[in-house]
C-alpha cells in the first residue's frame, strides 16, 4: 500500500525500476511524484498472458492519458503498456487483449507517446526470433486511383522493399505511438529504428510504407527509410528506419535549450523538410507527388545529430497525386469529410477543428500542415535561450498548454483557436515586425489561403540566418 501526501498539481505514480537518468519526478520509495505530467505509465512483460510490471513511473512526455485506470490491450512482442491519469493507477493494470482486427482509437488530443521506458538502458535486450521467412516479396494490394493512367504518374510506381528478418535484432524500446512500438535495433549490423505495427494498425503501416516508397523521397529532411515487411508467421508489420539517437523534437526540447543560431538551423531544416514533402516534381521520368503530412507535431519530428530535423510518421499522410482527375479528388474529399480530424488535436488548424474545411482541392491539407509548422516554429522559439536574455527560458510546453492546460478537449480548442482566434504568445524579444515573428503569424493565419507555403517560410528563415540576428 502506498501512502503519500496529496499534490495540488501533478501526479503520484507507483515507481519501479526506473533508471535515475530518466526519472521525471522525485522518488520516495515506491512513489514517484510527477510535477510536469498528469500521466503515470506502466510497462509490463506478459508471462502466461498475464502482465507483470517491469517499469512503473511518471510518463516522460505524455500529457494525454484520457483513461483514469491503467488498461492495457496491445501485445508488442509479449510486452504491453498503459498510460493513465489517476494517482497510482499504474500499480493496477487491467489486461484486455484487443481483438485481432480491432483498430487503435486515437485519443482526443493525441501525442506520440515517448513513454517513461523510452530511455531505459541496459535492462532490455530482446532478440527478434529470427527463423521466419519473408513475406514481403510482393507489394500488398492497395486501392489506387483508377484515373492514374500515365506512365509518369506516381501512383503507378509500386515500390517494394524487402527485409530479411533473420538480420533484425530488437534491443530496446525508444518510443511508442498510437499505432506502433519503435525499437532501437540492428539490421545487418547497422544500428536502426524498427517500427513494429500490430495487425490492427495495418492501415497506418500501409500509408506510411507507401509514402516512404515514393520515388525521390530520399531527402535529408525525411527520415531515411531502409525497408518494410511482414514476417510470414506473424501478424505484425515492420518498417526499418535510420535511428535518430536524440529521439523526437519534443523530447529534445524538453531536455535542451538552443541558442539563436541553432534555433534558426532547426527552424530552417524543419521548414525545408516540409517544403520538400509538399513538393511535386518529375525527375528522370519518375514522379514525386506532393504529400500532406496531416499529423505534424513535435513528437513526429526527429532530431538528427547534426542539429537539423527530419520528419517521420506518415501513417496519417495523404499523397496528393497530381495525375488524379478532379472527380477522383472529389471522391477522395468525400472520404475525407468523415475523417477530417486526424492527427494531434492541439496542432490542428482552426478550419479542421471546426470542420469547415474547403475540400475543393488537396491544398487545404497542405495549408493545415503549414499551420502546424507555425506552432512547431513557436515551440523552437520558446526554447531559444537568446530570446529570453536575462530571464529563465520557460520549460518546453505544447502549443496552448499554457492557456488550456495539458489535455484540452476539442470544444476548448474550437472556442480558443477558431472562435477567439487566439494563438500561442510569442516571446517579447521577437519584436513586432521582426522576420521570425511575421513568419509565425503568416504560418498560423486564420485564413488558410493567406498562409505561407513551407518553401516561403524556409526562404525567409534562410535570409534571417544570413543576417544572423534576432
Ligand atoms: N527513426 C527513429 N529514431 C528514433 N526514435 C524514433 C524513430 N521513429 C520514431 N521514433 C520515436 O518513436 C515515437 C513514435 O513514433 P511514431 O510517431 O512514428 O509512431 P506512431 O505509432 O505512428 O505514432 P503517432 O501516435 O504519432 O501516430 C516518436 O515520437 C519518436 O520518439
Amino acid at each position: 500500500q502506498v501512502s503519500a501526501p496529496a499534490l495540488t498539481n501533478g501526479r503520484r505514480c507507483v515507481y519501479l525500476r526506473n533508471s535515475k537518468h530518466m526519472n521525471k519526478g522525485q522518488i520516495n520509495g515506491t512513489v514517484e511524484y510527477c510535477a510536469r505530467t498528469q500521466c503515470c505509465a506502466g510497462f509490463y512483460r506478459l508471462i502466461d498472458n498475464q502482465p507483470v510490471a517491469e517499469i512503473l513511473g511518471c510518463d516522460v512526455v505524455e500529457r494525454d492519458c484520457p483513461n483514469s485506470t491503467c488498461s492495457a490491450s496491445r501485445n508488442f512482442h509479449n510486452y504491453t503498456t498503459c498510460a493513465c491519469s489517476s494517482d497510482f493507477c499504474n500499480g493496477n493494470v487491467t489486461w484486455n487483449p484487443e481483438r485481432e482486427n480491432s483498430k487503435p482509437q486515437r485519443p482526443s488530443s493525441s501525442l506520440g507517446m515517448d513513454h517513461s521506458f523510452c530511455l531505459v538502458k541496459n535492462w532490455l535486450n530482446l532478440t527478434f526470433i529470427s527463423t521466419h521467412l519473408l513475406e514481403f516479396k510482393r507489394c500488398p494490394e492497395e486501392s489506387l486511383p483508377e484515373e492514374c493512367q500515365t506512365s509518369l504518374c506516381s501512383c503507378n510506381q509500386s515500390y517494394c522493399s524487402e527485409i530479411d528478418f533473420n538480420n533484425i535484432e530488437l534491443q530496446q524500446i525508444v518510443g511508442q505511438g498510437h499505432y506502433s512500438l519503435v525499437w532501437h535495433g540492428k539490421y545487418r549490423e547497422t544500428v536502426v529504428a524498427v517500427k513494429v505495427f500490430p495487425e490492427g494498425s495495418i492501415r497506418e503501416f500501409t500509408s506510411e510504407r507507401e509514402v516512404y516508397g515514393l520515388p525521390h523521397l530520399a531527402h535529408s529532411g525525411i527520415t531515411h527509410f531502409l525497408g518494410a515487411g511482414r514476417k510470414l508467421d506473424s501478424r505484425e508489420w515492420v518498417i526499418i528506419l535510420e535511428l535518430a539517437p536524440w529521439g523526437s523534437l519534443s523530447s529534445f526540447l524538453t531536455k535542451n535549450t538552443s541558442d539563436w543560431t541553432s534555433t534558426l538551423k532547426l527552424a530552417e531544416s524543419l521548414s525545408g523538410a516540409l517544403a520538400f514533402l509538399h513538393s511535386d516534381f518529375i525527375r528522370h521520368g519518375l514522379h514525386k507527388p506532393a504529400v500532406a503530412h496531416r499529423d505534424l507535431s513535435s513528437s513526429n519530428v526527429l532530431m538528427k545529430v547534426d542539429g537539423t530535423c527530419a520528419l517521420c510518421d506518415f501513417g496519417c499522410s495523404t499523397i496528393l497525386r497530381s495525375c488524379s482527375s478532379p472527380q477522383s479528388w472529389q471522391r477522395h474529399a468525400d472520404n475525407l469529410k468523415g475523417n477530417i480530424q486526424r492527427g494531434t488535436l492541439c496542432y490542428m488548424a482552426p478550419e479542421f477543428l471546426d470542420g469547415c474545411v474547403n475540400l475543393s482541392s488537396g491544398g487545404c491539407l497542405i495549408q493545415g500542415d503549414v499551420y502546424a509548422l507555425g506552432l512547431l516554429l513557436w515551440e523552437l522559439c520558446m526554447r531559444c535561450s537568446d530570446l529570453f536574455k536575462g530571464c529563465p527560458v520557460p520549460e518546453h510546453k505544447l502549443p496552448y498548454e499554457e492557456e488550456l492546460g495539458t489535455n484540452p478537449c476539442l470544444q476548448q480548442l474550437i472556442s480558443h483557436v477558431f472562435e477567439k482566434r487566439e494563438r500561442p504568445s510569442i516571446p517579447k524579444h521577437l519584436q513586432q515586425g521582426s522576420v521570425l515573428h511575421d513568419i509565425l503569424l503568416d504560418c498560423w493565419d486564420h485564413d488558410s489561403e493567406a498562409r505561407l507555403t513551407a518553401q516561403c517560410a524556409k526562404d525567409r528563415l534562410a535570409t534571417l540566418r544570413l543576417c544572423h540576428s534576432v
